[in-house]
């Protein structure tokens, strides 16, 4: 984790009084600090078809929608002079320290928003200390990722193939270069029905960006046509890469393979978060991949509380889909996470800036986090307690 000396609170309050200080001396940021204002700033820098594959949803965008409803309809309800000097934004996840309860989720293919794609994207959270989940469909090495790492935390997000050789071949290399988790993404058993990207007719992998992990895998090499290019990589990957039959008989080969804490991401159904467990996982991501695959579906934190009241207090829960502001972790925690993923912002701040963009991303949330723990009257994580939201409308006298 990053060195901190001191509250870890108050050096992010001092970030910032930086930046009003700068201010003051007519140094503006040079990106803005309203995060939700920067997916179109990022739109004006984008290829329209690399905006587009970042930003899009399934359908009619209504899942989308409902991510962000869903975090507006509640409101907090800040008590007083708690006593707020020094707040702790630390969360312990399967015995490892975190510095704030906020991961970057992961998300596939980062060199179409940026040419260091999760190069930049990894730097930046290990510079700020946040843990950065990769995933299966990236545009380096999950071994060149982890190198750019050091010794920070990452986590690796699993897609699993339907070639058994390399589902094993690819856990044995997470494992072997140093990620302290697993996260098996269950939510896509078919790539959703994205308008957006089928009317652009854009395919990432096509132009080169998101299957290093598999071009770098002997046991994917094995099965590649000898003189087979580039092209017939990418469809060699699209063939082993779908794979709709698993189901929970599934897990325990995936558990023999590793000893890594193993989390299940896209869980929506309280039942599906007990059949998780009972399959041998070791705790869930409530997420409906941003409202990228499924339209017409639930807002991910409207789904929390009850997956939450599943699995009790001390199953790891996290959370993504729709978190925007420091703020919206504090509803998410409240409402039974233990921490969230951050998704598009971070990638926003890639297009925008590289590292110092994802990094500039970062630290905001952070700070706006750390002021809302000051601002509710909480001290530590610990503090934000089910009583701390309310449903929009006037209190029950
Ligand atoms: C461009 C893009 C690519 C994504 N790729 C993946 C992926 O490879 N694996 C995965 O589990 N989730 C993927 N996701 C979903 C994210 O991990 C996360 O669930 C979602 O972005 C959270 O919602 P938010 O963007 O509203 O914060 C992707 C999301 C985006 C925007
Ligand atoms: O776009 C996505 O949400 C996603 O998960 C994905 C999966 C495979 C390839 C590219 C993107």
């Amino acid at each position: 984790m990053s060195e901190q000396t001191g509250a870890p609170g108050a050096a992010r309050a001092e970030l910032v009084r930086q930046i009003y200080l700068a201010g003051i001396s007519g140094h503006k940021p040079e990106l803005s600090t309203d995060l939700t204002s920067l997916e179109e700033a990022a739109r004006a820098v984008l290829e329209p078809h690399a905006y587009a594959y970042i930003a899009g949803n399934a359908g009619t965008g209504t899942t989308g929608r409902a991510n962000r409803e869903a975090f507006e309809r509640w409101r907090l309800l800040p008590r007083m002079w708690t006593g707020v000097s020094e707040r702790d934004l630390s969360v312990t996840l399967f015995g490892q320290r975190l510095d704030a309860p906020v991961l970057l989720a992961p998300v596939a293919a980062q060199t179409v928003a940026h040419p260091e794609g999760e190069l930049a994207s990894v730097r930046a959270a290990a510079d700020v200390g946040l843990p950065f989940v990769l995933s299966s469909v990236s545009s380096h090495s999950m071994e060149d990722v982890a190198k750019a790492a050091g010794s920070e935390p990452r986590w690796y997000q699993l897609y699993w193939p339907n070639d058994p050789a390399v589902a094993e071949s690819l856990v044995r290399r997470v494992e072997s270069a140093g990620y302290a988790a697993i996260v098996v993404t269950v939510d896509n058993p078919a790539f959703g029905y994205r308008p957006c990207d089928m009317d652009t007719a854009y395919i990432p992998f096509v132009h080169g960006h998101g299957i290093a992990n598999f071009t770098s895998d002997p046991a994917f090499r094995a099965g590649l046509p000898e003189d087979g290019g580039p092209l017939a990589a990418a469809g060699h990957w699209a063939k082993i890469s779908s794979n709709p039959a698993l189901t929970w008989d599934d897990l325990p080969r995936l558990r023999s393979w590793t000893t890594l804490p193993i989390l299940i991401k896209g869980i929506q159904h309280p039942d599906d978060a007990r059949k998780a467990l009972a399959s041998g996982a070791n705790g869930v991501v409530v997420s409906n991949h941003g409202g990228r695959q499924l339209d017409g579906g639930v807002a991910a934190l409207d789904v929390l509380p009850a997956v939450r009241a599943a699995l009790g207090p001390d199953v790891p829960v996290l959370m993504d889909s729709g978190v925007r502001t420091g703020t919206d972790v504090v509803k998410a925690l409240a409402l039974g996470a233990d921490a969230i993923l951050l998704g598009r912002p971070y990638l926003y701040g890639l297009a925008l800036a590289g590292q110092a963009g994802v990094e500039h991303v970062l630290r905001c949330l952070l700070a706006d986090l750390d002021l809302a723990l000051a601002l509710t009257g909480s001290r530590s994580v610990a503090d934000i307690t089910r009583d701390l939201v309310v449903p929009s409308g006037p209190l029950a006298p």
